[in-house]
């Protein structure tokens, strides 16, 4: 993974180098305590060791059983799901990967509807076991599998926490269950049981992706102009203290806007406290330049943009045509297409004074991905410490869960009180 910081400099918000330079000494001072973390295993902290913690051949123990599945379905939301999303997103396999991530009854009615109920491996996944959402899903699709004649204890197996639901679920029905690790917050999880089981399921090299990740490991030290993470982490971190407010997140590569999904939770829910933090805003290049670009670059100077794609591609020739005014594609790819588009964003932005950041992968591979991974996990890190705000705790997120459950009679939650007290000022429709 490389990150290319040169135009965040004199842009607007935008730093200097002198800005970088003085911001360095507190990155060696945020390092070493992320590191004393590492080495104590502190709660968080932890989370950077993974690509050296989690143990490949667990993982491929418990799905063992379940041999050539014609598809696997992750029930969990969240950490729980995103991260095992964006490796399923990126990497090609026989194995199809689903994801129930959301209560839609239409979305799950019709995902329920079109799966192959006695080929499918069922994953659920929550550190708590106590997610509304994860467990309202499971014991639909449960049923759904009862109705379909599925004997579902043959075709689940579940990644929790050594306590709760799941884990009582798994010992008295003898499924196969995964730990999640201890002192992770499930944001940071991926590199671990949680974003791994359906990789492992899909064929995927499990190994290759926590080898990317100690990759990342290797490239911290106690400098941002030595480590591409940190760089990262503090360059965002200095232009959000100058005005960036918004982070547009904009992979150049299908198979990572998945990853821009994981990216968003993991920035928003670690760096938004106190007031402080920075607005990850999900893109996708080429297709928003015809859609948001206009924002980014002549909207209010409050957001950097960041920049990712492979440096490798598939080529996919442009057929030569007589087309009126487009014979210059002839002959050309669409990957050639997809970069020039990449470097006119991010000239275009930096000629407008718009503050952008890019990162670019060798190409969408498990290693690569794992370093990727690992990389903005460690740049999260590295900003929460310079803001100073509590990364890896998520208090704000409690208040609704707790209104949801009192709605439906979960308990007495003064929250669902609230629910009622809302100012009404309707504008009827017709
Ligand atoms: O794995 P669990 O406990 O179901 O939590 C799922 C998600 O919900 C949150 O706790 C927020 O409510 C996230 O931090 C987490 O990734």
């Amino acid at each position: 993974m490389n990150v290319d910081i040169g135009n965040a400099l004199g842009t607007t918000p935008g730093v200097t180098e002198a800005t970088l330079e003085r911001l360095d000494d507190r990155v060696a001072d945020a390092h070493e305590r992320i590191a004393d973390g590492m080495v104590n295993d502190e709660f968080g902290y932890a989370s950077l060791n993974l690509p050296e913690t989690t143990d490949p051949d667990a993982i491929r123990a418990a799905v063992a059983p379940f041999e050539d599945p014609e598809a696997v379905l992750t029930v969990g939301i969240g950490g729980s799901a995103l991260g095992a999303a964006t490796l399923a997103d990126a990497l090609d396999s026989d194995v199809d990967a689903y994801f129930l991530d959301n209560v839609d009854p239409d979305h799950v009615d019709a995902l329920l509807a079109s799966l192959p109920l006695d080929d499918v491996v069922v994953n659920v996944v929550s550190r708590s076991g106590t997610t509304a959402e994860t467990l309202a899903n499971f014991l639909v699709v449960r049923e759904a599998m009862a109705d379909a004649g599925v004997d579902w204890t043959e075709r689940t197996f579940v990644t929790t926490g050594e306590s709760g639901n799941l884990r009582r679920l798994a010992e008295a029905h003898a499924l196969p269950a995964l730990d999640v690790p201890e002192g992770v917050p499930g944001r940071f999880s991926v590199l671990s049981t949680v974003g791994l089981a359906v990789a492992a399921l899909q064929g995927h090299d499990v190994e290759a992706v926590l080898a990317g990740g100690r990759d990342g490991m290797d490239a911290l030290s106690g400098s941002l102009f030595e480590s591409p993470a940190y760089a990262y982490g503090a360059t965002t971190y200095a232009l959000a203290e100058r005005g960036a407010r918004t982070n547009a997140f904009m992979p150049y590569a299908e198979s990572l806007e998945t990853f821009a999904e994981w990216f968003a939770q993991l920035w928003a829910e670690s760096l938004g406290k106190d007031g402080l933090g920075q607005t990850p805003a999900r893109a996708l290049g080429a297709t928003d330049q015809h859609s948001q670009l206009q924002l980014y670059r002549a909207g209010p100077p409050d957001k950097l943009v960041t920049l990712l794609r492979p440096t490798e591609r598939s080529t996919s020739t442009i057929p030569e045509t007589d087309l009126d005014g487009l014979a210059y594609l002839g002959g050309s790819s669409l990957g050639d297409l997809l970069d020039a588009e990449f470097d006119a964003t991010e000239a275009s932005l930096a000629a407008a004074g718009v503050p952008n950041v890019r990162i670019e992968i060798d190409r969408v591979d498990e290693r690569a991905l794992g370093e990727l991974l690992f990389g903005m996990e460690a740049a999260c890190v590295l900003y929460g410490e310079l803001a100073s705000v509590s990364t890896f705790t998520q208090p704000a997120v409690e208040w609704g869960k707790n209104a949801a459950r009192g709605l439906l009679g979960g308990g007495a939650f003064p929250e669902a009180d609230a629910v009622d007290d809302k100012r009404e000022l309707r504008i009827e429709g017709r």
